[in-house]
């Protein structure tokens, strides 16, 4: 028996939702850069969960069901009222907050195919809330309610900020949800994956979920890379700094991919959107150091940027606080993992792999007055 480090290469699931063929993005047939250009965060949700497509009609349906679903119980913004928010990370506020959301919502427990659905819905709608309430009462200010005629970007923003968006901000947020939607069986998707097919409730899976989104080396890379841009702070100062890291052996943040090898397709759209927006704000140098350490790397390390990379740039350009970073990333990829929690239940079957052993060999039980 051999064990695969990292699971690397390992074809654990069949799935119909997300592919990535030849350095090639794809939910559902359709190209990344296709619906980076072309479709709203809700058509891709819609997309994620249906195989399709919506039309108008059914486009419309959905933009209602998550505008209508978005406000939370208020036990959960009383929750996020209750401890020392300036000490909490947002994605932990987050994890505990949707975790919690589990006991107070209907049906947590039903697993009827059209009750999941449902709670697919009140998820894709809350996480948004959720966010930005945590965000604002660390601010000292009251939860913004969500707006019934905004769309799901917008409403975003708005519950963010207190204020509309405008458009170019609009814009930026939704191609940003869409670009993170789904990812095949990438760490958190897993993760949730391998929790309900225990059969336990989507709540659960989407906790679990969080919690691998969190880490460093997955979601939690954005608010790294820009940790490190601000700690470079200067253009001159990118190469000197990413080399003494090499030589040190630390990892680059938002650089590599376990996939990959080229290059993410979805940097190229993040680093479009970089550039305007960092120009726009007069805070080009971001995007400039940010391409000259992509280069170096690439060159030196044969390593692609990844989703992470350009993302830190395109938030911060927006004015996001950089620990919202990942959260933001949860709230699109919540469409994936509903999508591949449903998928999950569809064709389930308990996921439980082997380790190879490598402790000592079977021995005498020691008592305890015999120990040292
Ligand atoms: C949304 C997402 O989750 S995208 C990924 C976000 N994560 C990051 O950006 C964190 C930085 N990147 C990394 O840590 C890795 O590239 C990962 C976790 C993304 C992929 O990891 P793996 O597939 O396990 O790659 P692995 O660790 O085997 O790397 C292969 C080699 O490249 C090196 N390497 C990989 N990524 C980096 C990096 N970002 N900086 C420096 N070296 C790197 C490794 O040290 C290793 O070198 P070695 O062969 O000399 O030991
Ligand atoms: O697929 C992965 O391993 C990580 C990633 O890029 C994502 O989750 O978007």
């Amino acid at each position: 028996m051999t064990a695969t480090k990292g699971l690397e290469g390992i074809i654990a699931t069949e799935s119909s939702i997300c592919s990535i063929i030849d350095d090639k993005l794809a939910y559902v047939g359709y190209t990344i850069d296709d619906l980076a250009e072309n479709a709203t965060f809700e058509e891709v949700v819609y997309l994620l969960w249906n195989r399709e497509l919506p039309n108008q009609e059914q486009l419309d349906e959905i933009r209602q069901e998550l505008a209508n679903e978005m406000e939370v119980p208020d036990a959960v913004i009383d929750h996020l009222r209750s401890y020392d928010v300036s000490k909490v990370h947002p994605m932990a506020a987050l994890r505990t907050a949707i975790s919690l959301l589990g006991v107070y919502v209907e049906e947590a427990d039903v697993m009827e195919k059209e009750a999941n659905r449902r709670k697919a819905i009140r998820l894709q709608a809350k996480v948004s809330t959720i966010v930005t309430a945590f965000s604002r009462i660390r601010q000292g200010k009251d939860p913004v309610k969500p707006k019934k005629d905004l769309g799901f970007a917008e409403n975003f923003i708005y519950m963010l900020n207190g204020r509309e968006g405008e458009p170019i901000e609009i814009e930026a947020i939704d191609k940003a949800l869409v670009l993170h939607a789904d990812h095949e069986l990438n760490a958190s998707t897993f993760t949730a994956r391998v929790c309900v097919a225990t059969l336990s409730d989507v709540y659960s899976g989407i906790t679990a979920a969080i919690g691998a989104l969190k880490g460093p080396l997955h979601g939690g890379a954005n608010e790294q890379v820009m940790a490190m841009l601000l700690e470079i702070g200067e253009e001159e100062n990118a190469i000197p700094y990413i080399k003494e890291k090499l030589a040190n052996k630390e990892l680059i943040m938002g650089m590599g991919h376990r996939v990959y090898r080229s290059g993410d397709p979805r940097a190229k759209h993040l680093q479009k959107m970089s550039e305007e927006l960092t120009k726009l704000t007069g805070q080009e140098k971001w995007y400039k150091m940010s391409v000259e350490i992509e280069k170096y790397i690439k060159e030196n390390k044969g390593l692609p940027a990844n989703v992470d990379f350009y993302s830190a740039s395109v938030y911060h350009s927006l004015g996001i606080d950089h620990d919202l970073f990942t959260p933001i990333f949860a709230v699109s990829r919540m469409s994936g993992w509903l999508a591949h929690i449903l998928e999950q239940y569809d064709n389930n079957r308990l996921i439980r792999p082997r380790a190879k052993y490598t402790g000592p060999n079977l021995r005498e039980f020691v008592p305890m007055n015999e120990r040292n």
